[in-house]
């Protein structure tokens, strides 16, 4: 049983041993990029709320100018929310996945930044996982990924799962980076060592994933790896060009060069 004197009420009718846990809590900043993810943006934020429940938290969705009104979606939850849960943080046009990390970062105040998509491909009920691995291992970085046992893709047509095969082993051929998946982008990174990394850092688009992983482990960061399950969107479509497939062996080249 508590004491009298600690249940005592403080400022905000708070009591001096909530104070303290919520202080020792650590807070996680999940950054979720958007562009015209209208239709799965609402659900992705319920999960998130539903399976973070136990955790401290701030979600913080930019969104490209998205023409399909995602961002009056998101004005909506933050009535429902809070405008201090869920943060919208916009920009005027889309201007690629690397930079829209970037710019949540600025405004992140989490110990840690989660990275993921809005699309429900990355599924919400995996983050506790990858809370669970960071605090059992201590690692600065805990990274999703699908080409491990009890990981895997749904819903890619053939081309696009070769795509992403050839593009991980092409990598981790030139690379030896110890980390499975290269490209995936559903991952934990501990603030200072993501502040560090992004900072040297020069890709804008999808690329940006493969370079944030190579010199992370080229710095020698603690990386761990979770399986997860990758699942095709249903609403939408992927942003996924041919000019980042390009811009992605562009990439690998000058990280061949430069690491
Ligand atoms: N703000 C912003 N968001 C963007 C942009 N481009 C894409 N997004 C958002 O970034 C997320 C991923 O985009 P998708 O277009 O759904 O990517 P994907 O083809 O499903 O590719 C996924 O798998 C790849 C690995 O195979 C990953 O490399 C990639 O990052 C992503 O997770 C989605 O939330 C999407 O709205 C942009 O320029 N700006
Ligand atoms: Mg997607």
């Amino acid at each position: 049983m508590a004491k009298l004197e600690e249940i005592e009420t403080e400022e905000h009718g708070e009591t001096t041993m909530s104070i303290k846990m919520r202080r020792k809590k650590k807070k996680y900043s999940i950054i979720i990029p958007t562009y015209n993810e209208r239709l799965n943006i609402a659900l992705v934020i319920y999960l998130v709320f539903k399976h973070l429940q136990d955790f401290e938290f701030e979600v913080i969705i930019v969104d490209d100018g998205s023409p399909d009104g995602t961002q009056d979606v998101i004005k909506q939850l933050q009535n429902v929310y809070g405008e201090d849960r869920v943060l919208l943080r916009a920009r005027p046009k889309k201007l690629g996945l690397g930079t829209a990390y970037y710019h949540g970062l600025k405004h992140a105040s989490g110990d840690f930044i989660i990275i993921m998509d809005a699309d429900l491909s990355h599924h919400p009920k995996y983050l506790p996982s990858f809370i669970r691995k960071q605090m059992e291992t201590g690692a600065s970085i805990v990274t999703g990924t699908r080409y491990v046992r009890n990981g895997g893709v749904h819903g890619w047509n053939l081309i696009r799962k070769l795509t992403s095969r050839g593009a991980n082993v092409l990598a981790q051929t030139l690379l030896w980076p110890g980390v499975s998946d290269l490209t995936g982008s559903f991952r934990l990174y501990e603030r200072k060592a993501f502040e560090d990394i992004i900072s040297s850092v020069v890709s804008k688009g999808y690329v940006f994933q493969m370079e944030m992983i190579v010199r992370a482990s080229r710095k020698g960061y603690h990386i761990e790896e979770v399986p997860i399950t990758f699942v095709d969107r249903v609403y939408g479509s992927s942003k996924l060009g041919g000019s980042e497939i390009l811009e992605y062996l562009k990439g690998l080249v000058y990280l061949l060069i430069t690491t």
